[in-house]
């Protein structure tokens, strides 16, 4: 089957051609580019069926078949991704006006931390608040996320069964996860995709009473609040850069102070997410880095793994490149990986899944219309 794949994140909306788990076609836009779903719909011949990545399913556990129904539920989610789901809406809407009569799949981020245990999904708030369950940590990243334990298995010849691994996403959205035999059982991002490590824009955890200061003193209202959040704060609000690592390094390379504290700060949150992500597991068999900044800025997740000496992982200097590979020295307590990020297969499987279900017929195909997507 030939899935044409769309990824909306935060720094780039990726199309590619999946032809029978393989892709043969590939291509990335700055997210903002007008005309980049159409240009990505035209460039291929048509497809068998198309899938969309949604970074928030709400209580959505599988792909599902995109129907008006699935996207006026998808949209209520939307406050919760504010960055990303508004851009998947519009990216699906745009492909089915655009391949009417293929059938298009919504893939979810939210999924694979679908069963969190209850002590990883909640958070310490009034029971008032957090008794209809929406209120607690979603986490984000997991077509990604099951992809590297896939691929994992895959390169290390163990069953995902037995892998005991944290998988740490770093691109322009930065997370780290725990999986045990599969299961996603600790993740960085909460209820929305800002919570965790700081990332390119966006600035991670904080404490909240910091943030609560800032509005009534500065005085600040909850969209600018949001506004700084999202777009100004992490590697570009520190650094006053675009928050791309490639830039923020070549500036503190370059001497420049705030760049260089950047840098540090983004590094030590991501080391000490990976530190907490481990003691979610009873060992820990692989720490995989993955994403567009452990694909081209290696030499960054390879400082964060050297200085995660205290639980005996070695890794020495390591080259660019695209290949999936170990990265750590034979004597490392567990072996570190760098692998692609690939949630275009993932997104390809999901509907190749639900294709399947509907007995290979994209009319038929089944759809959450009779269940919420809430
Ligand atoms: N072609 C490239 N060259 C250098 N750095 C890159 C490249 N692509 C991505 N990066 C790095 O990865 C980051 C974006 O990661 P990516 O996973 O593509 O982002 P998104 O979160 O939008 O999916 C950039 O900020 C940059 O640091
Ligand atoms: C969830 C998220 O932050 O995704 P991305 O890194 O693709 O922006
Ligand atoms: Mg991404």
């Amino acid at each position: 089957m030939r899935v044409l794949t769309l990824n909306p994140g935060s720094s780039t909306l990726k199309a590619a051609v999946v032809d029978d788990g393989a892709a043969v076609g590939w291509a990335a836009w700055p997210s903002d580019t007008p005309g980049a779903v159409l240009d990505a719909v035209r460039r291929w011949r048509r497809p068998d069926a198309a899938a969309v990545r949604f970074v928030h399913g709400g209580a959505q556990k599988t792909p599902v078949l995109v129907t008006d129904r699935v996207l006026e539920n998808l949209e209520r989610v939307a406050p919760f991704a504010p960055v990303h789901q508004p851009l998947s809406l519009e990216v699906a809407r745009q492909v089915r006006a655009e391949l009417p009569g293929v059938a298009v799949v919504a893939c979810f981020d939210t999924a694979f931390h679908a069963e969190l245990p209850d002590a990883a999904a909640h958070y310490p708030l009034p029971r008032a608040w957090t008794r209809q369950n929406r209120l607690r940590r979603y986490g984000f990243h997991g077509l990604s996320v099951r992809y590297v334990v896939r691929r994992t298995a895959e390169l290390l010849g163990r069953s995902e069964a037995e892998l005991q691994l944290v998988c740490a996403h770093v691109g322009a959205g930065v997370s780290v996860t725990a999986v045990r035999g599969g299961r996603s059982v600790d993740t960085s991002m909460g209820f929305t995709p800002l919570e965790g490590p700081a990332m390119a824009t966006r600035s991670g955890s904080v404490d909240p009473g910091l943030l609560l200061h800032v509005m009534k003193t500065a005085p600040m209202g909850p969209d600018a609040m949001a506004d700084v959040l999202y777009h100004g704060s992490g590697l570009a609000g520190m650094s006053g850069t675009s928050g791309d690592l490639g830039e923020v390094s070549a500036a503190a390379a370059g001497g420049d102070a705030d760049a260089v504290l950047a840098v540090a700060v983004y590094v030590h949150r991501l080391r000490r997410e990976i530190g907490a992500a481990v003691t979610s597991l009873d060992d820990l068999d692989a720490l995989v880095f993955t994403g567009g900044v452990a694909q081209y800025q290696p030499e960054t997740v390879a400082a964060v793994a050297r200085d995660l000496g205290v639980l005996g992982l070695r890794v020495g200097a390591i080259e660019r490149s695209d290949a999936d590979r170990v990265i750590s020295l034979p004597d490392s307590a567990a072996p570190v990986l760098v692998v692609r990020a690939r949630e275009d297969l993932e997104l390809a499987r999901g509907a190749e899944e639900v294709l399947a279900a509907a007995g290979g017929a994209p009319g038929r195909a089944h759809s959450a219309d009779g269940g919420e997507v809430r």
